[in-house]
């Protein structure tokens, strides 16, 4: 993207740092609400960690996997496909395609709204001023400082900069909102090698296909990355520390993930106590571990070694670990704590429900904030923060409202309340988990895929008598998209027995919901 241009000391109505899914949904809605907005972003171009490493970038990797599946199952209708070779540069060609499209069409509609975009690293110094630390190669080949305006450009040799040769450019701003994000957590002691030690970053951009990989972590990372390698032929290893795979889902859900993902080939060792991890000159990792199902698994080599303390302690060599245990807020800039900004314990900048933090003027939206770390949640933080700033009556997300979903095989989603989080909330009485597999639905028996469907209800403490969605949860083909009508439900307090009135049609994947909201309210359809 080319900068726009901006001059010394040029005051903006909001100054926007990050242009991630929460900093540019932000400037989209303030400036179609009149406002002068500059973001600010020290990438060249906007998007982020979801459009450029993130959720965009794994998606198209991840449709790979999808066709692949329906190749390997056509078998069964007659057609017997044999994957003859696997161009894996036209598939890194086809993400970056993808990635190319979303981020040129985000540039024109910033453009089209007048948000003017910076390159810069930036950060507030007093209460409505900000510091740019411009890259040096763009100052000097764009001029994206004003010369005239700030007396001083790059090419000059005169700008001020920032000690390291950087120029340095002062904004004013009314308001400003903190979006910078989050980068991946290290493994303790052991620092991400980018070599045979990834963090997704370096996963999503690796350029051939593994042929072993360890993941450890079983979240939404892990599961997706162990679906991809799997489906490309690669030997995956999953060791989850926590007593069961993606521990903040149902133990249903764990349950059935495990044994799908064991039937796809991919190893899984759960409550594993991990010794060490290490890097070899040749592009390989060990991996040092005792877990109480670890005999299960014949590591490559077979190397396992004596029984440690009544487990046995294994030794497991392959090509690439890939550590996947959650995300660091971007929050450890120095200026934010002499801002005054307040931060929690675990970095996370505390606002309140519409993104105010404990500075005046200064606003936060994002995965720096505590909750989700989603982006369709930074979409929704970033608009509510608009509209707040310009005195409307916004509404403020709701975490529980946020669906969460992952695009393994099969996908998992959810929404509102698991069973256990409604029996612990003492405004909800009478919880109801109403289960039903997903294969008796035809179209899920189609795909060949297994699933299942719960859905939590109860009655609110506001509404006596009227028994309510409190939650929906979903293991299966296509339920990240079928998640959306469960949000509705949840999210406006839907009656169940009036929401299973609602006719879905027949035969889709939607049904599944229509036979569980059935049987949730004792009229079961097509199931006991
Ligand atoms: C592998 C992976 C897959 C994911 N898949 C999904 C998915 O499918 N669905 C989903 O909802 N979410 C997904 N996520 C999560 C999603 O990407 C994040 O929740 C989202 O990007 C958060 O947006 P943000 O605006 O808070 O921050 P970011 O997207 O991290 O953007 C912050 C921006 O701020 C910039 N920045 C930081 N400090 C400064 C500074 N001082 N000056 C200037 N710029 C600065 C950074 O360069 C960055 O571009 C995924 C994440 C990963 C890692
Ligand atoms: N489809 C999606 O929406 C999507 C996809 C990818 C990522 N994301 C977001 O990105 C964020 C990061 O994802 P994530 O999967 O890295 O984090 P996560 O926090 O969801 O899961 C991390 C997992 O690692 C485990 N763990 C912790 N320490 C470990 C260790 N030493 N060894 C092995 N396992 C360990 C945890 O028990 C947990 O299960 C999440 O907040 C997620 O919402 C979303």
């Amino acid at each position: 993207m080319l900068v726009d241009h901006v001059s010394e000391n040029q005051h903006f109505d909001v100054a926007i740092i990050g242009a991630g899914t929460g900093g540019y949904s932000a400037a989209l809605r303030l400036a179609e609400l009149g406002k002068s907005v500059v973001l600010i972003e020290e990438d060249a171009r906007p998007g982020g960690v979801c459009l450029h490493e993130g959720c965009i970038p794994s998606k198209a990797l991840l449709r790979a996997a999808e066709v692949r599946h329906l190749a390997d199952n056509a078998a069964a209708m007659g057609m017997d496909y044999e994957l003859k070779s696997f161009d894996f540069g036209r598939l890194v060609s086809y993400k970056e395609a993808t990635i190319e499209q979303m981020t040129s069409g985000l540039e024109q509609l910033l453009h089209a709204r007048k948000v003017t975009f910076v390159q810069a690293w930036a950060e507030v110094t007093q209460p409505h001023q900000l510091t740019l630390h411009l890259p040096q190669s763009q100052s000097e080949s764009e001029g994206q400082v004003d010369g005239e305006a700030s007396g001083q450009t790059a090419d000059q040799g005169q700008a001020e900069d920032d000690g390291q040769a950087n120029p340095i450019l002062h904004l004013h701003a009314t308001d400003i909102i903190i979006a910078t994000g989050s980068h991946p957590r290290e493994l303790d002691g052991v620092p991400i090698s980018h070599k045979a030690i990834l963090d997704s970053t370096d996963a999503m951009n690796l350029q051939q296909i593994p042929h072993s990989v360890v993941i450890l972590g079983s979240g939404p990372i892990g599961l997706e990355f162990a679906t991809l390698w799997s489906s490309q032929g690669a030997d995956v290893t999953i060791l989850a520390t926590s007593p069961r795979i993606f521990p903040r889902g149902s133990r249903r859900i764990s349950a059935l993930m495990a044994r799908e993902m064991k039937r796809r080939g991919i190893h899984i060792h759960t409550s594993v106590d991990l010794h060490s991890l290490t890097e070899g000159d040749n592009q390989s990792v060990t991996v040092r571990y005792s877990s109480p199902d670890s005999t299960t698994h014949t590591p490559i080599p077979p190397t396992a070694k004596a029984p440690e303390g009544g487990e046995q302690t294994v030794t497991l060599t392959a090509q690439f670990a890939l550590v996947a245990k959650g995300r660091v807020p971007n929050t450890a800039q120095p200026w934010m704590s002499k801002l005054g900004v307040n931060l929690d314990a675990r970095g996370l900048v505390v606002t309140d429900p519409y993104g105010r933090t404990s500075v005046e003027h200064v606003w936060a939206v994002g995965d720096i904030t505590p909750g989700k770390q989603l982006a369709h949640r930074a979409f929704a933080q970033g608009i509510c923060v608009a509209e707040t700033i310009c005195g409307l009556d916004s509404e403020p997300v709701d975490d529980h409202n946020v669906p969460s979903v992952t695009f393994s095989q099969p996908e998992i989603a959810q929404v509102g309340y698991s069973g256990e989080e409604a029996k612990a909330n003492p405004q909800f009485s009478e919880i109801q988990e109403t289960s039903l597999p997903m294969m008796g639905n035809a179209r899920v028996f189609m795909s060949q895929t297994a699933g299942t469907i719960t859905v939590v209800s109860g009655i609110r403490e506001q509404e006596p008598g009227k028994r309510v969605v409190l939650g929906v949860e979903m293991v299966g083909p296509h339920v990240t998209e079928l998640v959306a009508e469960a949000e509705q439900l949840v999210g406006n307090h839907v009656g169940v027995h009036e929401a299973s009135a609602l006719i879905h049609p027949h035969p889709t994947f939607s049904e599944t919901l229509g036979e569980a909201l059935l049987k949730a309210d004792g009229r079961p359809l097509h199931s006991r």
